[in-house]
């Protein structure tokens, strides 16, 4: 890898989120662990040099690899010669997910700092069957924590109403090159492809905001009328003082039905 960004005149950026891996078992285990393989289709945001891109492609599935880094182009035209990968430049944050084939499955190595803000556009673009990321051990702790656990929070709830989070494995920093500053770990989500109603989506927005609030509070700042939260939080069997992190998804659908 030193070799191939020596030869290019490369240097990792940082604020780029360029952690590039080096350890070739992982490689494989997320390869493996996202379901690559002959006619699969795979997203990947983030080829970097190609490594992980190549893995995917050499199994057989058609890849589509999102890189905002133009400078990578020469790189990638060596290490991806001659396999079936579409490489499309630019933001991953501007991509038209909804356009991708049904079934997608995400397989990447993700940038760390907009990890959270893709996860959500798989999920909401009703394309992606599954996705299997390195992110920041923080963030993959987050995607799987429950109502009242450490961590739970919006993106939590969001995982839970399309679908669920698996935790695989942690990576250490040393599995990549330079070193990050935090440990990563591999995570799988499995989506079900149903859309969760935009109001209900909003609610837990509203609700989830504002950590180590009041349900009642956050709700209030977000413009509900006092009474008619009042009515609601009781009608939904919940205490008027309970804290939005501890309210169960079913409490939340009843919560939603009662303001709508
Ligand atoms: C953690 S590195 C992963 C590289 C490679 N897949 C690997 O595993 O070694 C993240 C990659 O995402 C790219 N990237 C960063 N921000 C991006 C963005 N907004 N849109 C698309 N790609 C981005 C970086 O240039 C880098 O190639």
């Amino acid at each position: 890898m030193r070799e191939l960004l020596e030869r290019h005149g490369l240097r990792p950026t940082k604020s780029l989120g360029q952690n590039f891996l080096i350890d070739g078992n992982i490689l494989r285990l997320i390869a493996e662990a996202g379901g690559a393989g002959e006619g699969v289709d795979v997203l990947e945001v983030g080829p970097g040099l190609g490594v992980l891109t190549r893995e995917l492609a050499e199994r057989g599935s058609r890849v589509t690899t999102l890189e905002k880094d133009e400078r990578l182009q020469g790189v990638l035209a060596e290490t991806l010669a001659g396999l079936d990968v579409r490489v499309v430049w630019g933001d991953a944050l501007d991509f038209d997910y909804a356009s991708l084939p049904a079934g997608t499955r995400v397989i990447a190595n993700l940038p760390y700092y907009i990890s959270t803000a893709l996860l959500t556009r798989f999920m909401r673009s009703g394309r992606v069957a599954s996705a299997t990321v390195l992110v920041q051990r923080e963030v993959a702790e987050r995607l799987g924590a429950q109502p009242g656990q450490d961590g739970y929070g919006y993106l939590s709830a969001l995982i839970s109403l399309h679908g669920k989070a698996k935790l695989l494995r942690d990576v250490p920093k040393g599995s990549f090159f330079p070193a990050p500053d935090v440990t990563s770990s591999v995570v799988r989500l499995d989506f079900t492809g149903e859309q969760p109603p935009e109001g209900l989506v909003r609610l837990l927005e509203q609700a989830l905001h504002h950590r180590r609030k009041t349900l009642r509070n956050n709700l209030r700042m977000a413009g509900y009328a006092p009474e008619v939260l009042d009515a609601a939080i009781l009608g939904a069997g919940l205490p008027a003082d309970v804290r939005a992190e501890d309210v169960p998804l079913p409490a939340m659908r009843e919560l939603h039905r009662l303001l709508s």
